[in-house]
């Protein structure tokens, strides 16, 4: 049986008209919308037009842009005093530092010195320590984007058998954290991972972030099975395609999302999300 389909871009679509709804309201209660900094450095075109998607999904949602584009030569020590601007700045209540930074600057410093308080990529030590204990306030938008889907689909997490490919931390080690907390059994592969086919095919919950084209086949994936599939690829012809096989696996799983048009989406929406929970939080409306 052919699988049902996860519609990333029209679960965002639903999550960014709820998000027009409550930045009206901040903005009703408060005079200001939530508002986003956008920290770009260089001319890398990827970033250049994932950073442009953002800021158009912003002004659809009442989300207020401070566009911030530095070349690529800015030293690590005006970057740092940027940020520190942003973290003052009472209009900015999410800030966003775009990935991957010049190799000249060390990305680890830039992300700590966003404010945790401000931090919507939940990338910052604090919020990761957090969301360990359990207790998560940011949480970072593509794990948080992928539990949503899951969520989507009606099936519950609880007690299920859920298998994470990849242990990045801002993908698979918080989306394993996330799967744990809502009760999962979760099992994390790695580059390691002895007979990875048979730990996948175990999975009634299948998360692959591995950042290998058309890496999960049908043979890796129990019948039935809720596949997402985290992975961005560009191939040479400029097609871009997941990690999963989805031709062969959408014949096998009960669920399955696309690329493009699933986790994507869904991650620009819970940065947007990030941004006004924030703005709630700081207006003291939650
Ligand atoms: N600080 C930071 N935060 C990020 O969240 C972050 C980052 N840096 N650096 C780069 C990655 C990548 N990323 C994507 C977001 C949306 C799509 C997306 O919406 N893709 C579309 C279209 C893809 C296409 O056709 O090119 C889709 O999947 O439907 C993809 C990738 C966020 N990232």
């Amino acid at each position: 049986m052919a699988a049902r389909i996860i519609d990333g871009k029209a679960l965002a679509q639903q999550v960014r008209e709820g998000l027009a709804k409550e930045s009206a309201a901040v903005l009703a209660k408060t005079g200001m919308k939530p508002g986003l900094a956008t920290i770009l450095v260089g001319d890398d075109p990827a970033s250049h037009l994932y950073v442009k998607s953002k800021q158009k999904a912003c002004d659809a949602a009442g989300i207020y842009i401070d566009d911030s584009k530095l070349p690529a030569s800015t030293t690590q020590a005006d970057l740092l005093s940027l940020i520190a601007q942003k973290n003052a700045d009472p209009k900015i209540h999410g800030i966003l530092v775009q990935l991957p930074l010049p190799k000249h600057i060390d990305s680890k410093v830039v992300l700590d010195a966003v404010s945790a308080q401000k931090d919507a990529d939940g990338f910052h030590p604090y919020n990761f320590g957090r969301l360990v204990e359990g207790s998560p306030i940011f949480e970072a938008c593509t794990p948080k984007g992928v539990i949503k889907m899951i969520e989507s689909t009606g099936v519950s997490i609880e007690g299920k058998r859920a298998v994470v490919l990849g242990r990045s931390n801002i993908v698979g080690k918080p989306l394993a954290l996330m799967l744990l907390h809502r009760n999962a059994t979760v099992t994390i592969c790695h580059s390691k991972t002895k007979d990875l086919p048979a730990v996948c095919r175990e999975a009634e919950l299948l998360l692959v972030a591995i950042g290998k084209a058309k890496f999960v086949t049908a043979d890796m994936v129990r019948e039935g099975a809720v596949v997402i599939d985290v992975g961005t690829n560009r191939l040479p012809d400029g097609k871009v395609v997941g990690d999963v096989d989805f031709d062969s696996v959408s014949q096998k799983a009960g669920w399955i999302s696309p690329v493009p048009g699933g986790v994507g989406p869904m991650t620009i929406a819970m940065l947007l999300d990030n941004t006004v929970e924030s703005a709630k939080r700081m207006a003291g409306m939650k």
